[in-house]
Parts: C-alpha cells; structure tokens; sequence
C-alpha cells in the first residue's frame, strides 16, 4: 500500500507544466503589458509664424511649428490620425527611419505607399517602431517638407532595457532650414524655364526657430536694434548643469543644407547614427545630411563659471546663410553672461577631405551582430546627372530617367496588377561604361519615367551611387540619398568611377548600417541591403528640391506579399475604380494611451482558462481511466477531486496496465469497491 503522506503533493509533470505556463504566460503577459499603443491626432494647416523672427506661413500641426514630438517605446504602436485642414492641397506624412515591416501602406509617400489626403480628409496610419533611435517625420508630397511640415520622433528602448553608453540628461536637436519665399513660388520656379533655383537658405532653425539677419552676439542681447525678438524666434538656449553627460540628439530635416554641429571647448563622444550604435569615436563638431540623424555625447567638464557657444553652419554649398548660434548655458549662470570664448567656426564650406574623414569614422558597433551578408545577388549602378528636358527645363536624372511620380500610388498599383498606371519597362540598371562623369553631360537632354526595379524576398542588393558633373563645368554637388522601408550597410565611398579595382576597398567588417547617405562630389558610394521588406519604397535624394526635380528611383519589392491595404491609401487614380470596397473616410476612434492595466488582466484571465482547461482535460481523462478500469499510481493528490483517503488507498498500483492487476484487484469486493468505479 502507498502511504498517500509520502506521495508528492502534485505529481511532477503537473508541477512542471504549472511553472513552464506561469513562466511562459507572464513572460508574454508582461511584454504585451509594457508595449503600449501611443495615438496622436495630427490637423495640418498653413499659418502665420515667426520661425526667424520674419512673419510667414508656414505648415503647422495642431497650431504649432514644428510639430508635436512623438515618443514611444520599443514594440509599441504608433498610431496616427492626420486630419488634412488645408483648402488645396493633399497632405501624407512620412515616418523617416522607421521601417514599416508589414505596413508598407503607412511609409507615407504620396504616389507610392498611398494617395495623398484630400482637403477635409482624414487618414490613420498605423505601425510598429522596432527599433531605438533618433528620427523624425515629415511632409512627403511636393515640397511640404520645406514649408515646416515636420517634428521629431524618438524611439527609446523597452522599459527596463538600457542603452549601451551613460548620461544623466538628454537634449533634443532638430535642425532644418528656412527660406522666406513661400514653397508655392520655389517649386514654380524650379519648374519654369529658365529654371530659377531656391537659392540658400535665409536662416538655419533649431527646434523651429531662428533669428534672420541677426549675427552672432548680437541675437542674445535683448536690447539691441537689429535682433528683435519674439516667442516664436527666441534664441535657443541650452541648459545644462556641470559635470553631467548629455545626450544631444541631433536630426536634420533640411531641404537643401549640409550642416556641421559644434560646441565650443567641448568634446562630442558620437554613438548612434540613423537609429544604429556605431563604434563610438570623439570629434570636435559633426557634420550632418538632410535625413541623417546622431546622437553625441557630451561632458560638461569646463570652467563652470563660464558659458560656451554652439554653432550650426552651412557646408557643402558656398554659405549665404549666417550660422546659427545657441547658448551651451552652465546652469546657474545667467544667459545673459555672455560666453568669453568665442563660438565654434564651421569648416570651410568645400574642405571636402575633412567632410570624408569625418564620414569615414561612422563604423558599426562592435556590439552590432547583423553583418552584411558576403555577397551581392544583384547590384545597380545609379549615376545621376543634371539635364535637362526638351532643351529647357532643368531635371536630375538617374540613369537617364528623371523620376515623375504617377497619378495611382504603386503599391495598390502593383498589388492589384494595375500595369497601365506606370511604365512597365524597368529602368536601366547601369549607365554607359564609357561615360564621362568629369565632364557636363555631353548630350544634356533627358526623359522623364516612372518605371521601378523589382526585387524577389531575399535578394541581395548593392547599389552604386555614382556622381557626376552638374550641367556647368567643374561642379558636382553633395546628395545624400534616403532609402525607405531598409537601414542599408554602407560598404563604402571613393573617388572617381566605381571600378573593379573599388571592389576589394569595400568594407564587409564593420560597415555602418544608415538610412540616408552622402556621395561626395565626383565620387561613389556603394550600399548593400537585403530585399526581406515587402512593399515598394523610394530610394532619392534628400534634397528637397533634387526630388522635385526627378532625383529618385523605386523599389518594388516582393509586393506580392503584401496583405491588406487599407481602402483610403487606395483612393485615388485606378485603385480608386478597382478598388471594390467603398471609399468613406472613417477614423479608426480615438483609443488613448495604451492599455496597460487591460491587457495584462487579459493575459492573467487566459492563462487561468488555459490552466484550468488543462486540469480539467485531465481529470476527465483520469475519470475515463477508472471507467475503463485502468489506474493509476501516486495519485496523492485524488484527495483534491473528491475522492477520500481510503479510496486512495485503495488504489496503489505498481502498473498503469490493466492486464497486470490480480484477479481479487480487478473484480473488487463490494464493500471495497470505489463508488465512481461502479457503472450507473
Ligand atoms: O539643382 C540645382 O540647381 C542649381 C544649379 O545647379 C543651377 O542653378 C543648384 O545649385 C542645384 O543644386
């Protein structure tokens, strides 16, 4: 006879099943708990602003300029409700950085991943940020962008999770530039003939403001005639406290400019750029791309009495605009107190050697496990050049082929084999070998198109950025490429025409994963990426009016396999008739903040149902087992389904095979029969 005290109290792959749920069903619980649903309402609309201390209108969302930063959390879900509040235009905005895995119908680009959003209309976009980092969004149709259409988006790590550097506080940078002319009139001007270019910037804006034709010291000195200033251009102040390291997070939104970043007397500890870590290094000043975006570090370890200057500077383009100026503030000194040395001076705008050496330092991380893969499946060679059409209109092209964006957005286009709504012949994939980028285009006229590269899931691409003379003599000009939907390993850059010889230089070790880089005048640069995001993404420069002007190429990848489309991205050009659904705008409803509390009791309540669904499943298969006159052995937990302690002691056998039983055992007496052995 079993002594039932001496049976465990639940038998061992109960107990193991137990804990591996528990583990298991929290661990899923708490993940789903921490990862939240942020939702934000966006209304656009032209209004007056300041953002240099000169009245304008300028893009705004929610009344506001620049818009209102996003924050989220690994995981999380972003969701946002643009609501279009202009009279003529459409409106889509872009999520730059943010990879769109399994939504490439919210990139945000109008004429690719959607239609633009009517006057009146409304638009959800809804996806997942993955990945930490530093980002921002901005206006994707026309030249939305330059008009202020932008805010940052900051992307912090799970909760609990830290980053692999320290700091005790964090600033937040965004840098664009301004232009006094309304983006109406630049982009009739780029598209008339004689073409008349934007020209540089009138001001450089931190944050959203700055102060026009006000120089350097100037700006902080309240009083003085020429730099009067209000709320919307107040000089910007950084404030900090000594003997703390800050996080600087720095983005450029510009339309046209390169810029480089110093802080006087103080050091920069770089380590992060597009969202990646990479090999942290130190530099005096950084510079940074339209698109690009960093996060440094910085010590504040000097004289603590003192203030210090940073400054923003145009390189790249021979600078007609003054540096923007900011007060690195030692907290508790007055911003009155006037820093003794003087601000940080940009390098020389076409030191082009000190621009490459600086680029040239942004490597991976060691802590950065995705390599890229060895090989390339399929590479492309995309040399720009500056033309012109029909003799007069000034364009960029890419292999010949000024980019013009179709009226049906591709990515309904392709799904839905909507073939006649863009060119079907794909673009080349190389230029002539004998081409002379050195010199003006000899024939300068181009053609415009809208045909894409396909790519099968799974390919390997490398793409060769290559530049080129501009149409006058001896110019070729910085462009710094954005790709959506991918971070792209940037194997490297060179002088010159990408030759065989280039091959063996490019950096397979410790490339630097990016989404947006530059190719320096007359020269290459050579990316890889896999094609494993389903969906169709443009490749251009970001240089606003570069895109205007045909600097872009598709990419149609694997578009297949996209699912669903939400019917409002399909409301316009042919997916609007192929289309079977009704298009009404409907607004997906306000959810608010994630649901914290929620879905962990959902998580709880389901864990429970499936403990007890499984406690139940056995004890019916143990009520069964009797029935059919097997049993069991150890069973000291029989007390807990009713059965008493004699019943239990009744049943201890060595075998759960019935044939094993005696004859006395398998025909019980009546007295010590077990009641819920007996047939009704
Ligand atoms: O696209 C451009 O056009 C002008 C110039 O090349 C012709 O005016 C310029 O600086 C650009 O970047």
């Amino acid at each position: 006879m079993a002594k039932v005290a001496n049976q465990p109290l639940f038998p061992l792959p109960f107990l193991v099943f137990f804990v591996l749920s528990i583990i298991f069903g929290f661990g899923i619980t708490l993940s789903k708990a921490v990862s939240q649903t942020r939702y934000y309402k966006f209304e656009v609309d032209y209004m007056f602003w300041s953002p240099d201390c000169v009245e304008n209108i300028v893009l705004g969302i929610n009344g506001t300029f620049p818009g209102p930063p996003i924050r989220a959390n690994v995981n999380d879900t972003v969701v946002v409700e643009v609501i279009n509040n202009l009279s003529t235009e459409g409106v889509v905005i872009h999520w730059h950085g943010i990879l769109q895995r399994g939504t490439p119908w919210a990139d945000g680009t109008a004429s690719i991943s959607q239609c633009p959003i009517n006057p009146g209309e409304n638009f959800t976009y809804e996806f997942k940020v993955d990945k930490p980092g530093t980002y921002f969004y901005h206006g994707h149709f026309g030249m939305q962008r330059a008009a202020g259409l932008y805010g940052s988006l900051i992307v912090d790590l799970e909760e609990g999770k830290k980053e692999p550097f320290q700091y005790d506080e964090e600033i937040n940078l965004l840098l664009s530039d301004w232009w006094h002319t309304s983006i109406q009139e630049q982009e009739v001007g780029l598209k008339s003939n004689p073409m008349r270019w934007i020209g540089e910037p009138q001001t450089i804006l931190i944050n959203g403001t700055g102060q026009f034709n006000c120089t350097s010291l100037d700006k902080y000195n309240t009083s003085s005639e020429h730099c009067e200033w209000k709320d919307q251009c107040a000089p910007f102040v950084l404030k900090v406290e000594p003997n703390k390291t800050y996080r600087i997070r720095i983005a450029s939104t510009t339309s046209l400019s390169a810029l480089n970043f110093g802080i006087a007397n103080h050091t920069m500890l770089v380590v992060e750029a597009d969202g990646n870590y990479v090999d942290p290094f130190e530099t005096s000043d950084i510079d940074i791309y339209s698109g690009e975006s960093y996060s440094v570090l910085v010590t504040t370890n000097q004289a603590t009495t003192q203030n210090y200057w940073a400054s923003i500077g145009v390189r790249g383009r021979k600078p007609k605009t003054s540096p923007a100026l900011l007060l690195f503030n030692y907290l508790p000194n007055s911003v009155a107190k006037l820093p003794i040395s003087p601000p940080p001076e940009t390098p020389k705008w076409d030191d082009y050697d000190r621009s490459k050496s600086f680029t040239n330092r942004v490597l991976a991380s060691a802590m950065n496990t995705t390599k890229p893969p060895p090989i390339f499946t399929r590479r492309i060679s995309l040399l720009n050049t500056q033309n012109r059409i029909n003799g007069k209109f000034t364009k960029w092209a890419i292999n010949n082929i000024s980019l013009t964006l179709p009226s049906t957005p591709y990515l309904g286009a392709i799904k839905f084999g909507l073939n006649s709504t863009f060119n079907q012949t794909p673009p080349p994939e190389t230029f002539p070998k004998n081409y002379n980028i050195k010199i003006p285009p000899p024939n300068p006229n181009t053609n415009t198109g809208n045909g894409v590269y396909r790519f099968r899931s799974g390919e390997i691409v490398d793409v060769i950025l290559q530049n080129a003379n501009a149409l006058t003599n001896n110019t070729s000009e910085i462009h710094p490429w954005h790709l959506h939907g991918h971070d792209f390993w940037v194997l490297g850059f060179g002088e010159g025409k990408f030759s065989t010889a280039d091959e063996t230089k490019l950096n397979l070790q410790n490339p630097p994963l990016k989404n947006t880089v530059v190719i320096f005048p007359f020269g290459w640069t050579a990316i890889r990426f896999v094609a494993d995001n389903p969906g169709v993404w443009i490749f251009h420069c970001h240089i606003e009016p570069h895109l205007d002007m045909g600097m872009g190429v598709i990419f149609a990848e694997a578009v297949e396999r996209v699912r669903e489309i939400p019917p409002y991205a399909l409301a316009c050009g042919r997916t609007a008739t192929h289309n079977v659904v009704p298009i009404i705008p409907q607004p997906k409803p306000p959810r608010g903040p994630g649901p914290v509390i929620p879905y962990f009791m959902l998580w709880v309540i389901g864990l429970v149902i499936i403990v007890c669904g499984i406690g139940l499943f056995g004890v019916c298969l143990y009520r069964i087992g009797l029935r059919r006159g097997y049993t069991f052995n150890n069973l000291s937990w029989r007390p807990y389904l009713g059965l008493s302690d004699s019943q239990s002691n009744q049943i201890e056998f060595s075998d759960l095979s019935r044939s094993n039983l005696t004859q006395e055992e398998s025909n019980p007496t009546q007295e010590e029969s077990n009641p819920i052995l007996e047939e009704p």
